[in-house]
């Protein structure tokens, strides 16, 4: 088990709450703007990748309706346990405990794809990139929804501030300090965003639209193949 699939099992059950709790329920309104902009029609298969407990998987399935099919995926078992739990009357979605690196899916699966707050952690984003190339339908789409680089340094100080003063210390109280002080690091690591369209181009993709949230502090990146 790596250490970031050992997290994400410690996490799983205040997961939901840490997010609605330190997002206000803001992050329920970005997953939504990342399905919607897939623009995918009743009945399409698609795939939430690094599904964890499932929130993105049950807005495609809201989306592509009872005739449609969402696979969920992720590698933890603990989020793939609360996201079965959470979801029984979703009978199109299935969950699959499986590496976003290696999806066991033949080419051209899916019409859409998600992967929320997941791109950021996995061991090598432009394999990951790769595979969601390979797994779209030509013309497909996928949604890219993380934290992001803020445009000014008024947000990229509130960004830390947030993160660290306020994120932290809440996780804390629940005995999850070292699980949520992985974020901020997490972030500065990450592809900026001109990198990050670089690597959606070099992956395959013939366009990539970028959408900051909160000036920055999150963002939907489209990728169409
Ligand atoms: C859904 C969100 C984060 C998911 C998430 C992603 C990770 O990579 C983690 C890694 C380790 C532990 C936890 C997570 C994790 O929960 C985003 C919302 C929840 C955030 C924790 C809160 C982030 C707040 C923004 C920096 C600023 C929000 C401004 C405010 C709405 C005014
Ligand atoms: C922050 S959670 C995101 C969960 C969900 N997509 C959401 O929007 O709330 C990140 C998830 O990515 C999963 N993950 C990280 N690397 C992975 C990989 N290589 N393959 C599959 N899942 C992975 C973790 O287990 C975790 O559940």
């Amino acid at each position: 088990m790596t250490n970031i699939q050992a997290l994400f099992e410690r996490i799983a059950p205040l997961y939901d709450r840490l997010n609605d709790q330190l997002s206000f329920g803001l992050h329920h309104v970005w997953k939504q703007m990342a399905v919607d902009w897939l623009e995918l029609p009743a009945g399409a298969t698609a795939l939430d990748l690094c599904c964890g407990t499932g929130d993105l998987s049950r807005v495609l399935a809201r989306r592509v309706g009872r005739q449609g099919r969402v696979v969920g995926l992720d590698f933890a078992a603990a989020p793939l346990a609360i996201a079965r739990q959470r979801s029984y009357h979703y009978p199109q979605i299935e969950w699959l405990q499986g590496d976003a690196l290696a999806v066991p899916f033949g080419d051209q699966t899916f019409q859409g794809i998600t992967i929320g707050y997941g791109l950021r952690n996995v061991a090598d984003i432009p394999q990951a990139l790769r595979e969601m190339f390979r797994l779209l339908v030509p013309g497909g789409r996928a949604a890219i929804l993380d934290f992001s680089h803020p445009q000014t340094p008024v947000l990229q100080q509130f960004q830390q501030w947030y993160l660290q003063q306020w994120v932290v210390p809440t996780a804390r109280q629940y005995g999850l300090a070292a699980e949520y002080d992985y974020l901020w690091p997490s972030i500065q690591a990450f592809p900026t965003p001109p990198t990050l369209w670089r690597l959606i181009q070099q992956a395959g993709f013939e366009s990539v639209k970028h959408y900051p949230l909160l000036g920055g502090l999150m963002a939907i990146t489209i990728a169409q193949k």
